[in-house]
Order: C-alpha cells, then structure tokens, then sequence
C-alpha cells in the first residue's frame, strides 16, 4: 500500500509518481495506492477566487476519474507534513509519493514533508513529472542553466521525450472502502497540532461531514468553506477528458497554421490548453506525443509545405513552458525580484490612477482595455494580447511589472508563477532573454496589424461596436468632438504614447547608469 500526493498533477492518466506508487503498467511489486489532496493554508494564502474555482473543478472531475475506478479521491484540509504521516500511519503505507513541483514555496513545503515523514520512518519518493526535461537536466555546455530561450530551444527538442506513464487500472487503487477504513483509523493524537488553523480539532473541518482537517473521501469544500467567493468569470471546462477533447481538437486543423495565425486574438488558433497544463489535467508527454503524431501528419503530402514549422512553433511553446520553469528554479527569488539587475534600480512611475485605469480596461487603447476586460469575463488573456498590456503598463504607464503581474496572479485561471513571471519580466526587460528596453510596442499599431478588423476588441468593447475598424485604430488620433460623437462611453487616451514613449527610454537609461540626453 503507498499513498499519492496530488498536488499541480490532477490526472490519472500520463503520471508519473502516481503510476510509480500504483504498480501500474508491469511494476507487480507496488501499490495498490491511496490517492489525496491537501488544502494546504500556506498555499490557499497565495490563491484567488478565480483559481480556486478553476482547482475545486479539476479535482472534482479527478474524482470522478478515480470513481470510474472504483477508487475515490481523499481531500484533507491542513498542513501536509502534519497530515501525510498521520495517513500514511492508518493506510499502513509503505511509502508516501509525489511529483515535484518547483517554485520556492513549493520547494520549502516539500522540504518540510521530508523531515516529516524522515522523522516517523515513512519512506518518500519524489518524481519528475510536470516537465518533459526536467530543469537540471538541460545545461549551457559549461554547466550553468541557460537564459536565452534559443540556445535552450536547441537542447530541448535533440533529447528523447520520455513516453505518457501508464494509468493505474482499479486494480492498482485502493477502492473506496479501504479509503473510507483509513479516514476513520487516522490517529489524530494531540489535534492541536494537527489542525490547520491550530487549537480546536474541529477547526481545518471543510465540509459538514468531514472529521477533523476537513479529511473525507471525495468530498470537496465550496470556495465560502476556504475563505473565498465565486469568481465573477466565466471559467472554462477543467478535467483530463476535457483537456484531452481541446487538444484533439486544436491538433486536427489549427495547429497546421499554428505559426501563422497565434498572433491574431481573433482567430481561435491556440491550443487553449494552459489552465489543463498547469493544473496538471493533462500530462506534459501525452501532449508532446500528440503533437509529434501531428508532425508526421504534417510531413505528409496531405499537408503543406509549410506544416511542419507550423507544429515545431507549437512544441516550441511547450519548451518556453519549461524554460520559464528551469528559470523560477534557478532562481526563485524572481518571483519578487528584477532577473536582470539595472545598476541605478527602475524609478517607476507607477500612478495609482493609471494602474487602476488599467485593471479597469479603461485606458483609451482599444487593444488595450479589450485585453483586461476579456482577463476579467474569462480569467484568460490571449497570448499576443498579454504582451500588449504589458508593455503597455510597464513601457506606457511607467508601472512597475509587479503591478501587472499580481493583478494576473489574481484574475488568470491559467495563473503560472514561472510563465507569468516569466511573460512580465520580458515585457519590462528586466527578465532573462528578455525584450530589450528601447523596443517598445505601440498599442495602436498592435491592434492595427494583429486585430485589423477590429473583431476582438469590438468583441470586448461594446462601446465601440457600432464603429468602422479604422476609427477604432485612430482613436488616438481623434478630435474630443469625433470621439464624443463616434463612441461617447469610450475614454480617450490616458496617456501619450509618443510622450510616454521617450520617458520610457529616459527612465531606462537612467537605470543604466546612462545619461537619457545622449
Ligand atoms: C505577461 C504575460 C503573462 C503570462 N502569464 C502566463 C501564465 O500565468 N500562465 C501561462 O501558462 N502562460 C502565461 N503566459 C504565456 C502565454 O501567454 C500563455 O501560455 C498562452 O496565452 C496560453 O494560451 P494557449 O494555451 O492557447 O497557448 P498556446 O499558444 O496554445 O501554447 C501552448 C502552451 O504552451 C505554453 N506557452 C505558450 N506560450 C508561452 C510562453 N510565452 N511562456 C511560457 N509558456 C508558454 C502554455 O503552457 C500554453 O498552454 C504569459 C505571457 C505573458 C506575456
């Protein structure tokens, strides 16, 4: 008997500690296991509403796959090296067993399980799983980690992808009596130190039925029972079945003009699969197979020419997915901090005004304020869009890229510290590889070329629905009294580009050390 951790890994299928702990495939010596899942209050403090209805969705259709199995899903509320021990104890586990996740915070807690379970005997087992290489394994030929993307790139798609891990039959689980047998022999000793929030036994209690640490089979909280509310977005669907029905769908005809159309908001020509890869819904070589069968496909005669560059951009997306990920490993003081260090420090601006104006979607920039407000009605944000506001926040308003990046980490269902943290320190060029700081977007001239007709701002903007194209990308250039007339609920500008545009590379350059004058 083992016991599965599930942490960023909310899938059955393609596995890999869980197929470890299960036996599953030909390993006849391990498992059956008992899968769980930890509200862990350390990390409900660094949650939204947005991702903790996105989280309480993917492990209700993971225990749903589990129950398909004759399995359930166990959930438990408190701190895990409390916990783990206590369960490992009452399912007479030989072993405890994750896969690794590789954030600071993550790291810490991770640590803090090992001493724990160390500490009373429990064997623990750590895979690699989240990344199909995982983030020491891909090193400059000095050994040092790589910080340009294109040398990376190189490394990354030479090496061997392992094969998805095999999915534990029922056989391979403990079924849903065992785990009902476990919750009631837990020993829960002195409570007060078992508890989440400390003292009372009762305290960690989830749900009505749940006993003390809210631990039960299958029965998952409501966002009220952690402290939070239901997001006002529209979430999309979470699940392995549905990850796997999004990216059958995107490989069948969009991934074939995948390069040639990801940069236009309009189109649905992205695979839309970010919120299933990092919750784990589905795995990182199932995806990667796919793809490769994609690449064959484009190969052939049946496609044009040009295919095969079309599906390498997409596994090239895939691969920034990990380099951002062996980046935050590297160095996972960047979550709060500059990657590139500017000798003088950046005086940013930062207007609480202008801020807000942009978390409003209210800037004036067409491109803009429908890139925020899309991030508020779907708790996502197309990938060239993202790009725009943020260099928008940080290159027009002057703010610091903290601001954007936080406002993400709240409002975005596919909310990834490596990726965003990654994504927003590029947009200020204070990241590795990043943009460099005297290039900078015009938002008016992105919504020109990536949203010509205007489709997805106007999709975003009712004010200016009723509105030709080209009045909407000269919106800048309008007179009070063509804007009063055109579309009288729409701000103008907040700022000048041009104007902000020069400060920007003033206030860079002093952060050089550099005289701005010269
Ligand atoms: C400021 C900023 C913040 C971002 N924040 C996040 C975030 O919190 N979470 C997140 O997953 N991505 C983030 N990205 C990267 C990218 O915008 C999203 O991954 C992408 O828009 C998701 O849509 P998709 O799944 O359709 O992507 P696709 O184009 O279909 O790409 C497939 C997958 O590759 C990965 N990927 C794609 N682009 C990138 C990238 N630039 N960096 C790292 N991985 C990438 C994602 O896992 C994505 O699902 C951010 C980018 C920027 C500029």
């Amino acid at each position: 008997m083992e016991l599965f951790w599930h942490r960023r890994d909310l899938r059955v299928a393609d596995n890999v500690g869980l197929a470890a702990a299960t036996g599953a495939g030909d390993d006849a010596d391990r498992g059956p296991a008992a899968p769980v899942f930890v509200f862990d209050p350390d990390v409900l403090d660094h949650a939204s509403d947005v991702r903790v209805r996105r989280l309480l969705d993917g492990l209700a259709a993971l225990r749903d796959d589990y129950r398909e199995r004759g399995s359930d899903l166990l959930v438990a509320r408190g701190d895990p090296e409390s916990l783990l021990p206590r369960l490992a104890d009452a399912l007479d586990a030989e072993r405890v067993v994750w896969n690794r996740d590789y954030s600071g915070l993550a790291r810490e807690r991770d640590a803090a399980v090992r001493r724990a379970l160390d500490a009373v005997d429990v064997a623990r087992e750590a895979h690699h799983d989240a990344v199909l290489h995982e983030p020491d394994a891909i090193r400059t030929n000095a050994g040092d980690p790589y910080s340009v993307y294109s040398y990376y790139w190189k490394k990354w798609t030479d090496r061997a992808k392992d094969d998805p891990a095999p999915a534990p039959a029922g056989e391979d689980l403990v079924d849903a009596d065992g785990l009902a047998d476990a919750v009631d022999a837990v020993d829960w000793g002195d409570a007060s130190d078992a508890v989440a929030d400390g003292g009372d036994a009762d305290a960690g209690r989830v749900t009505a039925d749940a006993g003390p640490n809210g631990l039960a089979v299958g029965d998952l909280p409501t966002p009220a029972d952690l402290g939070f509310a239901e997001p006002d977005a529209e979430i999309g669907p979470a699940g392995t079945a549905a990850a796997r029905e999004r990216l059958d769908e995107f490989l069948d005809e969009a991934v074939f003009a995948y390069e040639a159309e990801r940069d236009y908001p309009a189109e649905e020509a992205t695979s839309r699969l970010s919120a299933f890869l990092k919750y784990g819904e589905i795995g990182v070589r199932e995806a990667y197979a796919a793809t490769e069968a994609a690449m064959a496909e484009a190969k052939s005669d049946a496609r044009p020419d040009d295919a095969p560059e079309q599906v390498e951009e997409f596994q090239q997306q895939l691969a920034w997915r990990e380099f951002y990920t062996q980046v935050l490993f590297h160095n996972p003081e960047v979550v709060t901090a500059n990657y590139k260090a500017y000798e003088e420090g950046i005086e940013w601006r930062d207007d609480p005004e202008e801020i807000a104006a942009w978390k409003r979607g209210e800037t004036g920039y067409p491109i803009v304020d429908a890139g925020m407000r899309q991030l508020r009605e779907e708790a996502f944000m197309h990938n060239r869009v993202r790009m725009i506001v943020a260099s928008f926040l940080t290159k027009d308003l002057l703010a610091d890229w903290r601001h954007g990046y936080d406002h993400f980490r709240e409002h975005l269902a596919d909310h990834d510290t490596a990726n965003d943290n990654g994504g927003w320190q590029w947009a200020a060029s204070t990241g590795t590889d990043a943009q460099p700081y005297f290039r900078i977007f015009n938002p008016m001239t992105q919504g020109e070329r990536y949203d010509p007709d205007a489709e997805y701002i106007k999709k975003y903007v009712p004010e200016l629905r009723g509105l030709d194209a080209d009045l909407i990308h000269e919106w800048h250039e309008l007179s009070p009294t063509q804007r009063a007339n055109a579309a009288p609920e729409y701000p103008a500008p907040i700022v000048d580009h041009s104007e902000r545009r020069e400060e920007a590379l003033a206030m860079y350059k002093r952060a050089r050390g550099e005289d701005p004058e010269e």
